[in-house]
């Protein structure tokens, strides 16, 4: 669904992608590991076109997008929850839902079904979202990206600074979305998080993809966290 090719990516005259390589498929999560600083959110950020390519392409369905404008990038259906979640502060959690409907046309079922997935968030329509604690936050920055209906979802480290019910929340709704056929990509640090969600564990090495396997063969060869991460 979404490819990746050898996508090479600077900050002004600073080269940091060097060669990165991704397949993201439906009804799979392909989780990106790597050091601090390997590239994980600038490969994000490129994806959704936010940053030029200086060599590679990205694919979705076989069609070229990483040649369109950012603003089109998330009517291909792919919805990203930035690190750091990227909320309009000042407004209510319902106007924030009501800007990611607006994005793509989407109307009330849609707005239904993400209220269905956070039901808290249903009980806090009225409430400024800079008042939201950090994991009702997480829930709206999600619920927004999916407000697009999307096929893809992006995901940077959304259970950064979580206590675990948040955690185990954010999470059945990302593995809720696998089985809802999205393709999933997600950046997380906590290599057991990554264990007991991914189907492919793709991990970036110093702006580069090393290797990428399936989550299963890393559970038999943990050696190679230890080799990527250091851990
Ligand atoms: N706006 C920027 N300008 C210049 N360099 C940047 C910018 N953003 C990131 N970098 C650099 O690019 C490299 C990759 O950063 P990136 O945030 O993609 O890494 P990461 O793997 O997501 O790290 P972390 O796990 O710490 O979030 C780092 O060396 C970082 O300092």
């Amino acid at each position: 669904m979404l490819k990746i090719e050898d996508i090479h990516v600077s900050y002004g005259k600073v080269k940091v992608l060097f060669g990165v390589d991704l397949e993201a498929k439906p009804g799979e999560i392909l989780c990106l590991l790597g050091r601090n600083g390997a590239g994980k959110t600038t490969a994000m950020k490129a994806i959704m076109g936010l940053l030029p390519l200086s060599q590679g392409k990205i694919l979705l369905d076989g069609r070229e997008i990483s040649t369109l404008p950012a603003h089109e990038v998330p009517k291909q259906r792919i919805g990203y929850v930035p690190q750091g979640r990227r909320l309009f502060a000042e407004l209510s959690v319902a106007e924030n839902i009501e800007m990611g409907l607006m994005a793509c046309g989407s109307g009330a079922e849609t707005r239904e079904w993400v209220l269905e997935l956070f039901p808290r968030l249903r009980e806090r329509l009225a409430q400024q979202a800079s008042t939201l604690s950090g994991g009702e936050q997480q829930m709206l920055a999600t619920a927004r990206a999916l407000c697009l209906k999307p096929k893809v979802l992006l995901l940077d480290e959304p259970t950064e600074g979580l206590q675990p019910s948040m955690i185990e929340l954010i999470r059945n709704v990302i593995v809720q979305m696998k089985r809802e056929g999205l393709a999933v990509v997600l950046v997380e640090q906590r290599v057991d998080a990554v264990l007991s969600v991914a189907d492919q564990v793709a991990f970036i090495e110093h702006g580069r993809s090393v290797e990428t396997l399936a989550a299963d063969e890393l559970k038999e060869d943990p050696d190679k966290i230890h080799k990527y991460l250091g851990v």
